[in-house]
């Protein structure tokens, strides 16, 4: 199978700041990848070289079989840009007939459509939409066309939670079709219920890529149990995976690494009465990644992407 994106050594330095390096990344056809990254750690500029907005300081990218620098390359994918540089009195609507009319496709019911699942208002003037308006008009652009491949820079940020709902539908429909997505993210919780892979960057180094399932495993998250009467705390020492243990009369606090299997057949010996598990959230699992690397593990910055 032909990836629909391919990096080899990809780089990128603006001056002598790094802004990207070595970046060896490979996206299936009909795989959601999730990029995910803090502020300043590459995400941008691994997109800009993507769409040839920006070139390399050295290494390769394919996309869609072809040089980012081909305009073949470009009519086939569907780009949302961090922030959509559009001003003006222009109507949304009219902006999105013409960008329609240019790539010579979608018509004026497609574009409603978008816009009516994404509570959009085309009759808005493009230079007083809100953040969150403009958004939803660059959204309706990058998928208006049903590109092959859609690459989307921060695509939930400044939209509220049901039109992020919607956002996920779409891209849903759009694995189910057998196109592929990058979607970048500050946030694994905005990215993790479509993702397949999510790939994390860090001061323009790829650390990880990981399928969503093993990385949820892999993640801390805090779980706390409420038993019918005092437990001994001996009974849940020493478990694999189990730490920051507090047991407090009848309740039981503590964090998984990995999986929940060991306490869970521990708390099972007594009397469960309530059982609270959270999510794992992106900043702990960060944390995982920064502590791996303090503790000297140097392969932790040189994990390659896996296909
Ligand atoms: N045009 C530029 N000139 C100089 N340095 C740049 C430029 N664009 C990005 N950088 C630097 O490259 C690094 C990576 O930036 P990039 O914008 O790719 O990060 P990001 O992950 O997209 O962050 P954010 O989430 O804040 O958008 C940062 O250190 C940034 O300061």
């Amino acid at each position: 199978m032909t990836a629909v994106v391919q990096t080899e050594g990809l780089t990128k330095f603006y001056g002598k700041r790094r802004g990207l390096q070595d970046l060896d990344l490979e996206i299936q056809p009909g795989e959601v990848f999730g990029y995910l990254g803090p502020n300043g750690a590459g995400k941008t500029t691994t997109i800009r070289l993507l769409l040839d907005v920006i070139r390399p300081t050295s290494g390769r990218a394919v996309v869609l079989g072809l040089d980012p620098r081909d305009s073949r390359a470009r009519a086939r994918i569907g780009y949302l840009p961090g922030e959509l540089a559009v001003e003006g009195r222009e109507k949304a609507g009219a902006y999105l007939e013409f960008m329609a009319a240019v790539r010579g496709g979608p018509s004026r019911r497609r574009i409603e459509e978008l816009a009516e699942r994404l509570e959009a208002d085309l009759s808005a003037r493009m230079g007083e939409l809100s953040k969150g308006n403009k958004q939803k008009i660059g959204l309706i652009q990058a998928f208006m066309h049903e590109p092959e491949l859609l690459i989307l820079d921060e695509p939930t940020s400044g939209l509220d939670p049901l039109v992020q709902q919607e956002f996920l539908a779409m891209v849903r429909e759009v694995r189910r079709e057998g196109r592929s997505v990058l979607m970048s993210s500050h946030v694994l919780a905005e990215v993790e219920h479509v993702s397949d892979r999510v790939g994390i960057v860090r001061s323009g180094r790829l650390v990880a890529v990981e399928d969503v399932a093993a990385l949820r495993e892999r993640a801390v998250r805090k779980v706390e149990f409420h038993f019918d009467a005092p437990v001994p705390r001996e009974a849940f020492e020493n478990l694999p995976g189990v730490r920051d243990l507090v047991v407090e009369g009848a309740n039981l606090r503590c964090t998984i690494d990995g999986r929940p299997d060991a306490l869970i057949k521990a708390a099972a010996r007594f009397t469960v009465v309530h059982m609270v598990s959270s999510e794992p959230d992106l900043e702990e699992i960060f944390l995982t990644y920064y502590s791996e690397e303090e503790h000297g593990d140097e392969e932790a910055g040189h994990v390659r992407a896996r296909a």
